[in-house]
């Protein structure tokens, strides 16, 4: 027998496995509303103009292929967390933040969380919305640390449920880590307006919660990527200690070059130099050195004026399409004839919409219209196009009327 006859097979990725089940099909009506990766009003991946230019200054550079430093170049990771926090935050002038760079939004939780693992002296559980982004779960317990949930959504109003999470967040144990979406939480749509931020802040402080900020989606949600930044900026400004893990996935369309960051903000720059110190410990072990292009690509961009206010525009240019694109829908569901109310479709906001579909639904739109989206009903709203919106809404009224 083989030293791997004990490997089960094991099951396609929930969001993944969407697009390789989309390729399969042949029907030339076919919609890939799985992955939340960004399309043009043609369904075409778009590769942003700033990024274009980005290269083309970057290639005549004539740049070597060294190592980077363990932890990402100091420019990368200066013009990362300023994106975050703004350039005249009080964190980043009193040196308080440990940033590193980290192969995405995933790779930065995963460093995150193997740090935790190391280090947290409170209660190692992570504590998620319900429901989260799906890979949250594995990310955090196979770097060993456990996961529980909170109330956080509505299925009555396909909204938040605000006084839910309130009596969830009451009830966890002191010094645990509660995970909170920054903007666009995935796989909903909902995300609390302002005043609820603000409410959350007071009572995750008064819990003596860590805050674990996950923002893979900056500058998508509400086309600002200062507005989209609101909940941890408050956080800070209340005091939080917090961690984050950013991504440029989405916000500038770096699927595949794997650029993000993670911090630890703390009380003194002295802490922050022991943090740093120890993340590249654990990076150097994990992966040695984060890949080069893709962060240069960001520190361009962050870096030179005339790109960064083309890149707020083109971000800008992504969240306006979602959000039309997200009222046609609903206006062509009325014009099907839907009885149901599909408020929550422009009330929410992002990448993803949150329908309400249940599993046998999204079945009959898989099977009979070929329609492509994850088991639990959500929609990436980048894959419908002013061309494809009245195929959509009339598929969608087919399965739910
Ligand atoms: C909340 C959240 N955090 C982190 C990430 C990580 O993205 P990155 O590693 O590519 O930077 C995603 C991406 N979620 C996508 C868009 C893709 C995926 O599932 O990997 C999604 O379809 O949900 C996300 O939705």
């Amino acid at each position: 027998s083989s030293w791997w006859s004990g490997v089960q097979m094991g099951p396609p990725d929930a969001i993944l496995g969407v697009t390789e089940a989309f390729k399969r099909d042949t029907n030339p009506n076919k919609i890939n509303l799985g992955v939340g990766a960004y399309r043009d009003d043609n369904g075409k991946p778009y590769v942003l103009p700033c990024v274009r230019k980005a290269e083309d200054q970057l290639r005549a550079k004539n740049l070597d292929k060294e190592y980077s430093p363990i932890s990402g170049t100091p420019e990368f990771c200066k013009h990362s967390i300023e994106l975050a926090l703004s350039e005249n935050s009080d964190v980043i002038k009193n040196g308080l933040n440990a940033t590193v760079q980290g192969i995405s939004g995933t790779g930065s939780l995963r460093v995150g969380a193997a740090f935790l693992n190391g280090f947290f002296p409170g209660n190692k559980v992570v504590y998620l919305p319900t429901p989260s982004w799906g890979n949250h779960t594995p990310i955090f317990k196979h770097a060993g640390l456990d996961v529980k949930s909170y109330k956080y959504y509505d299925a009555k109003t396909c909204g938040l449920d605000f006084q839910g999470a309130l009596d969830d967040i009451s009830k966890m144990p002191e010094k645990s880590i509660i995970l909170l979406h920054a903007c666009a939480h995935n796989p909903t749509g909902v995300d609390p307006n302002q005043e609820q931020w603000a409410e959350l802040s007071q009572l995750v402080k008064k819990r003596n919660l860590y805050v674990f900020f996950d923002m893979a989606y900056q500058g998508f949600a509400t086309g600002s990527v200062d507005n989209d930044a609101f909940a941890v900026r408050q956080f800070i400004k209340d005091g939080h200690q917090i961690c984050l893990a950013q991504s440029y996935a989405k916000n500038m369309g770096l699927y595949g070059e794997r650029a993000g960051a993670f911090t630890v903000v703390g009380p003194s720059k002295e802490e922050a130099d022991r943090v740093m110190s120890q993340l590249k410990i654990l990076i150097r072990a994990l992966y040695s050195n984060p890949p080069i292009n893709g962060a240069r690509i960001v520190t361009e961009i962050l870096s030179d004026p005339k790109l960064k206010s083309d890149w707020l525009q083109e971000v800008k240019g992504m969240a306006d399409r979602i959000i039309s694109v997200r009222t046609k829908l609903r206006d062509n569901l009325k014009k099907e004839g839907s009885s149901r109310n599909w408020e929550h479709i422009t009330n929410q906001i992002g990448m993803f919409c949150f329908t309400g579909m249940i599993p046998e639904q999204v079945e009959k739109l898989i099977k009979e219209h070929s329609v492509y989206l994850t088991k639990d009903g959500r929609i990436s709203m980048a894959g419908v196009t002013s061309k494809n919106v009245e195929y959509l809404a009339h598929a969608m009224h087919e399965v739910t009327k």
